[in-house]
């Protein structure tokens, strides 16, 4: 089966693995100065189609490779003509390689940095650091970055807005925002993950002429979630097929005051495409649940013997337990006997096991089923408190830190919302528009999961198409979106031929 994940268009690279490639294609015999120039060729074509007109293109040039991309793109742009004017952080004396050849080849004055004085019609090409940035923004550029943004230019970044950590997205300080980025080969975490995410603008990634094996070869199980990650697993779910072999979900209520959340998810369950949809009621909230109900069916379930009992029917193979279902010893007795089937455990489920987080990773580990939870940001903190403190770790790298420890499938909720896998695989959603975060949403994604559980799909993936349809839903729905929308909203699963 080939590897969805190495279609460069969907991979995640991070700067190290990005710097081992680069190594690899100059131990491979590419000569590294004509990567550069294709880089920089790049981003001058780019500023080019971008600002046609632009009265003066303003480069600054930082002191590494990044910058050296930005005495390609300021060459080209004077040889097509352009006002260009260029400034360098830095001594320009103590460029090295591949940088200093590009700032020779320049061959004009490079102005120092501090001296730039911004000029309304500027267009500011952003080459001062890139993949290489380590550690916070130095002063003086940071001061540059206070200087455009209040003169509000239009920036183009050269591989990453400087100030954005690559591997991250997090602010190293401050950042430009660019209206458009142009990366080489492939996309860095960095470039999907909040904030840095909406300091990128367009993202084009250009392929400089690296050989796909090579990036492939360094390439460490992260990517963007397209449909191709989960579309194999998709495929089988023929909506004529018998509503049994379609699955059959179990979404449980909370008690008579709290039932909407479960009814919300046994909707989106039905519409995604789950065969069956009970929702188990407690006794006392069964009238008002049977006052709402039309295709989800209602069955009593009361206590853990009932639950038992129910589970002698084999065919009820996937459920989501936690939408306001109430916190204690309930949630956690009934999570407990639910992990050897399909369950996606959320909310009010999640954050039962604050203090007994490890029988809950123990029983998933040894039952050996399909457990996706689904925390935001509050739930990833009660859960996973050492995690989540550790400043050092991308998001990705907390959802693997997370997926690792409790040997279930975690989807890291947010604008950026993580998938990652105990393996260490990792995708990044993005197709969620900001009205998604609505009350009721993350009900809404968690009967999408049960769906594709039911359906038969492994964890990661349907948690990953769940992700993608959750998004899609909200696309289509519209900024007015409300968790009943979204539901309505939820479309088909895409073809084969979709990417
Ligand atoms: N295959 C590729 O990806 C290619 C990458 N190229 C460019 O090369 C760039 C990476 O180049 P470099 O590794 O030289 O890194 P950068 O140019 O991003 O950074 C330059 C150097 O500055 C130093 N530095 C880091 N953070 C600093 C800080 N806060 N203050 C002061 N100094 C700091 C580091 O020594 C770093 O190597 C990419 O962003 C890209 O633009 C291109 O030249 C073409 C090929
Ligand atoms: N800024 C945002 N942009 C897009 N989607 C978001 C944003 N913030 C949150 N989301 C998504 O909205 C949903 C909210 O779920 P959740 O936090 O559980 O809220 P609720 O309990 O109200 O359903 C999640 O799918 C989350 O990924
Ligand atoms: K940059």
């Amino acid at each position: 089966m080939p590897n969805a994940l190495h279609d460069m268009r969907n991979l995640l690279v991070t700067p190290p693995e990005m710097q081992a490639v680069d190594k690899d294609a100059a131990g491979s015999g590419i000569d590294s100065f004509s990567l550069m120039r294709s880089a920089g060729m790049a981003v001058s074509a780019a500023a080019l189609r971008l600002f046609p007109s632009a009265a003066r293109f303003v480069v600054f040039c930082g002191p590494g490779n990044n910058g050296g991309d930005g005495y390609v793109a300021a060459a080209a742009l004077t040889a097509s003509g352009a006002n260009v004017a260029l400034y360098a952080l830095g001594d320009t004396g103590k460029l090295k390689g591949d940088a200093a050849r590009a700032h020779a080849a320049y061959g004009r004055e490079a102005i120092s940095i501090e001296l730039y004085e911004p000029q309304s019609q500027d267009v500011i090409i952003d080459a001062l650091f890139g993949a290489g940035l380590a550690r916070e923004l130095p002063d003086q550029a940071q001061e540059i970055v206070g200087r455009v943004d209040q003169a509000g230019l239009p920036v183009v970044a050269v591989d990453l807005p400087s100030g954005i950590d690559g591997r991250t997205g997090e602010i190293r300080g401050a950042s430009f925002t660019a209206v458009h980025t142009v990366t080489f080969m492939a996309a860095k975490p960095g470039h999907v993950l909040m904030p840095g995410r909406g300091r990128c603008g367009t993202l084009e990634v250009f392929d400089i002429g690296i050989p796909a094996r090579l990036v492939a070869a360094r390439a460490g199980g992260l990517g963007i979630n397209v449909p191709a990650v989960w579309r194999q697993c998709a495929a089988g779910l023929d909506p004529a097929t018998h509503k049994f072999k379609r699955g059959h979900l179990a979404v449980f209520s909370g008690g008579p005051t709290s039932t909407g959340a479960a009814r919300l998810s046994a909707a989106a369950g039905l519409r995604a495409g789950a065969g069956l949809v009970t929702l188990a009621s407690p006794t006392e909230a069964i009238p008002v649940n049977a006052a709402h109900l039309t295709a989800v069916m209602l069955k009593e379930i009361g206590n853990a013997a009932d639950l038992a009992e129910w589970l002698k029917d084999s065919r009820l193979n996937a459920f989501v337990l936690g939408p306001g279902f109430g916190i204690g010893e309930k949630a956690r007795d009934f999570a407990l006997m639910l992990c050897e089937r399909a369950l996606v455990l959320d909310a009010d489920g999640l954050t039962s096991f604050k203090e007994r987080r490890s029988e809950l990773f123990d029983r998933i580990a040894a039952s050996g089923g399909q457990v996706v939870m689904t925390p935001h940001e509050g739930e990833f903190q009660r859960l996973f408190p050492e995690i989540a403190a550790d400043g050092k770790l991308s998001k990705i790298e907390k959802a693997q830190a997370a997926a690792k420890l409790s040997h279930a499938v975690i989807l890291s909720k947010g604008p950026d919302t993580v998938i990652a896998a105990p393996s260490g695989r990792a995708v990044v959603n993005v197709n969620a528009p900001p009205w998604l975060a609505t009350a009721g949403s993350g009900d809404v994604l968690a009967g999408i999961i049960g769906a594709h559980l039911a359906q038969g799909m492994p964890a990661f993936e349907a948690a990953a198409a769940a992700a993608w349809r959750h998004g899609e839903a909200g696309r289509r729905t519209g900024r007015s979106a409300t968790a009943e929308m979204l539901v309505e909203n939820i479309a088909p699963l895409p073809e084969e031929s979709a990417s």
